[in-house]
């Protein structure tokens, strides 16, 4: 335990601290350096205010995201000749190569693909490519009969038969499944719809700011010009920069990426519509700003371009079997196109800008404590300055020097309400004399 004499003065300590009051004092110092630092200060802040805070982030205005909606559509004629198999000679209009025909802010263009005709339900040789698939004789697939191969493409019937592959004099084992199998090998170099690079889509893009009660559904000063069947999007014309007419090979090359390098195997690629605007100006300055990026960078170590399959399903009516079903498969390769729309808008409002100049004021206080800590702590002179700052007054003193005024024979006492003390105080702070 704390012996007694530290408990007591303790005690006296914490009970000092609760019988003290701290007012501020102003002291006004004459000094170029310290008065040049603080105008420094003061004037930092200033601009930081004025020039960033109001000005440069518009502190003056209130915000609105954009809120928009999204339509596409897409058109475009490719020609393939006969020489890739599977597909023969065929025009492809925007009903073949569109894939889903809608999607919410987005849209697929194919512009390769790889077709295998005509599979139906049957047996045929299994890929010799598949592990487990090689056979010598038919006890070799009895072995896995009625199990799917890992990777493999149908349930094993037991039977080891030639296979498919042209040249090859291997055995495999007899699968059921859509047969013949997909080989899904490209041929040729350029994609089958090389035409691609040509097709147009437009994008019907209505944006709304529900706060400032604007729509963009009419069409704005810029698109009136057009008529949109004749115009075309084209960044670097300030004419036909608004129009919401894309060449795909523009989007592409808008990002950098020749359309010849994406169209072979597939990609991904950002449209991004920036609807930012002024409403303190004409709502019809209120104009989309485009750009565009590819957004799979291709890791083509993992995996290269995009494609899916689908396929599209036929009956025919054989004499012996009755209604057989057939597909003709296709693994699309293409260009999968994301819409992107973002942006705000700001419009005056004095409720902003009275908050950034209120805490702007605040922020000038900070001159003051950076100016008092370089006054006090840092400065030669800074214990010269901390007398002039700090003064270290007792109540009891002021009793005296009241006593002394009052002339012998009066007795002051704290809490004394001697009128002709009170006026002699008065007087002597400055204060207006009886
Ligand atoms: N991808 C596109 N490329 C070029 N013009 C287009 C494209 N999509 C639409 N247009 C044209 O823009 C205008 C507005 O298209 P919208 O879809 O609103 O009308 P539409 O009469 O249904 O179009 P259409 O019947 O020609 O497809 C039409 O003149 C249309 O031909």
């Amino acid at each position: 335990m704390a012996p007694p004499q530290v408990m007591k003065s303790a005690a006296r300590s914490a009970l000092d601290v609760f019988f003290e009051y701290d007012t501020p004092r102003i002291v006004h110092i004459r000094s170029k350096k310290v008065g040049l630092f603080n105008r420094f200060l003061q004037l930092s802040i200033l601009a930081y205010i004025i020039g960033y805070a109001i000005v440069y982030k518009k502190g003056y205005q209130e915000f609105e995201n954009v809120q928009s909606a999204v339509t596409t559509k897409v058109k475009g004629i490719a020609f393939s000749n006969g020489s890739i198999p599977g597909i023969g000679t065929r025009t492809w209009d925007v009903a073949d190569y569109v894939i889903p025909p809608q999607e919410n802010d987005a849209f697929f263009v194919m512009t390769n693909v790889v077709v295998t005709p005509g599979q139906t339900q049957t047996g045929c040789a299994e890929d010799p490519g598949v592990t487990g698939a090689i056979c010598q004789t038919n006890a070799d697939c009895e072995q896995v009969k009625g199990t799917i191969l890992p990777s493999g493409s149908g349930p094993v019937t037991g039977e080891c038969v030639p296979s498919d592959v042209p040249g090859s004099k291997e055995k495999v084992c007899q699968i059921f499944g859509w047969c013949p199998l997909e080989n899904d090998k490209m041929q040729g170099d350029s994609p089958v719809l090389e035409n691609a690079k040509n097709f147009t889509v437009f994008i019907k893009n209505n944006i709304e700011f529900p706060r400032f009660g604007v729509r963009q559904t009419k069409p704005s000063k810029q698109r009136k010009r057009h008529v949109l069947k004749k115009c075309q999007y084209d960044g670097a014309s300030s004419r036909d920069k608004f129009c919401p007419i894309f060449r795909l090979e523009t989007i592409t090359e808008g990002a950098g990426v020749a359309f010849e390098n994406i169209s072979k195997e597939g990609g991904v690629m950002q449209i991004v519509i920036d609807w930012t605007c002024n409403l303190d100006y004409s709502v019809e300055d209120c104009v989309p700003e485009y750009t565009f990026r590819r957004l799979d960078k291709g890791d083509y170590s993992v995996s290269r371009g995009f494609n899916f399959r689908f396929a599209d399903r036929y009956s025919v009516f054989n004499e012996s079997t009755g209604l057989q079903l057939y597909r003709n498969l296709y693994k699309a390769y293409g260009v999968r196109f994301l819409v992107t729309v973002q942006g705000k808008a700001g419009k005056f409002s004095i409720v902003p800008l009275l908050l950034n100049i209120g805490s702007g004021m605040a922020l000038l206080g900070v001159a003051t404590i950076i100016c008092d800590i370089m006054v006090l702590y840092v400065l030669k002179a800074k214990n010269f300055y901390r007398d002039k700052k700090y003064l270290d007054v007792k109540g009891q003193d002021a009793f005296e020097v009241l006593e002394e005024e009052a002339g012998p024979g009066e007795q002051m006492s704290e809490g004394s309400t001697n009128s002709v003390s009170r006026r002699n105080l008065t007087a002597s702070d400055g204060g207006a004399a009886p």
